[in-house]
């Protein structure tokens, strides 16, 4: 169990806590009160110190442990051999890793604004995406083409957080339109944009490495809202501009 359902938080680090605010964490004296509890906390210990990162430590990894081990087994192989003693540990990590995102408010991504006084077209273009098929849990990853007209106030947000919106959610299980509809709309939600167009060009290894097996199959999926919705040639100029190579 995961010392955040026992109620032995670790300080500072909540259920939003960030990815990057890693080290050891001090663990409060608490009630500990199942083996499973005891058992993860004796693998994560050392000097009395909670390893990881909060984003791992939020994550239950001994059950994602537990099992991939049954996975191996139930794929027949030897979950005991050399080379994958250490495979169950590896993928409770990377998974806390890929699916990081369910811990991040998006409310939070979009923090800066700044005075610009610019009301027109703000467009990042080849943003890279990974994320995972929620159907599947294989990868899917391309790019993201992400545009606003900023609101009346003229106010626009730093370049960087269009790609942080990206990241906040892709790192969770997902389908292709969720992701591209979830970022226009918190663009049209927190920063209050007149207008925002959101494409995503992706390869879904579900679709390449297994069932029917077609590589290279890109999917494009899009998502309009407010002027690029009501107003043709606006959106228009937008899809020529991410276009244009
Ligand atoms: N719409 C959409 N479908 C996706 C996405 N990622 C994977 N899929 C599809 O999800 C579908 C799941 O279909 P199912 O019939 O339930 O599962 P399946 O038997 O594994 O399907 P096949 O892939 O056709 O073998 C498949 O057609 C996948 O290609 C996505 O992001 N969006
Ligand atoms: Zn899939």
């Amino acid at each position: 169990m995961n010392p955040f359902q026992s109620g032995i938080e670790p300080e500072g680090a909540g259920p939003l806590a960030s990815a990057g605010d890693s080290g050891p964490r001090h663990i409060e004296k608490g009630s500990i009160s199942t083996q499973d509890e005891l058992d993860y906390l004796a693998a994560r210990l050392v000097d009395g110190k909670l390893t990881g990162t909060p984003v791992e430590q939020a994550v239950d990894l001994g059950r994602i442990e537990k099992a991939v081990r049954e996975i191996l087994i139930a794929v027949g192989e030897d979950p005991d051999r050399d080379g994958l003693q250490r495979t169950p540990a590896r993928v409770a990590r990377a998974y806390a890793e890929l699916f990081a995102g369910l811990r991040v408010d998006p409310a939070t991504v979009l923090t800066t604004s700044f005075e610009a006084d610019h009301e027109e077209l703000v467009l990042v273009r080849d943003i890279e995406v990974q994320s995972m098929c929620e159907h599947h849990l294989l990868p899917f990853k391309g790019v993201a083409h992400i545009g606003y007209i900023p609101g009346t106030d003229g106010r626009i947000t730093g370049l960087s957080k269009l790609a942080r919106l990206v990241e906040v959610f892709a790192r969770r299980p997902q389908v292709q339109e969720r992701l591209t509809s979830q970022i226009a709309d918190l663009l049209m939600k927190q920063l209050g944009a007149r207008g925002a167009i959101v494409v995503l060009e992706c390869e879904h290894l579900c679709m390449e490495m297994r069932g029917i097996r077609k590589v290279g199959a890109r999917t494009v999926t899009s998502a309009v809202r407010g002027g690029f919705q009501t107003d043709g040639k606006v959106r228009a100029e937008a899809m020529a501009l991410i276009n244009a190579r």
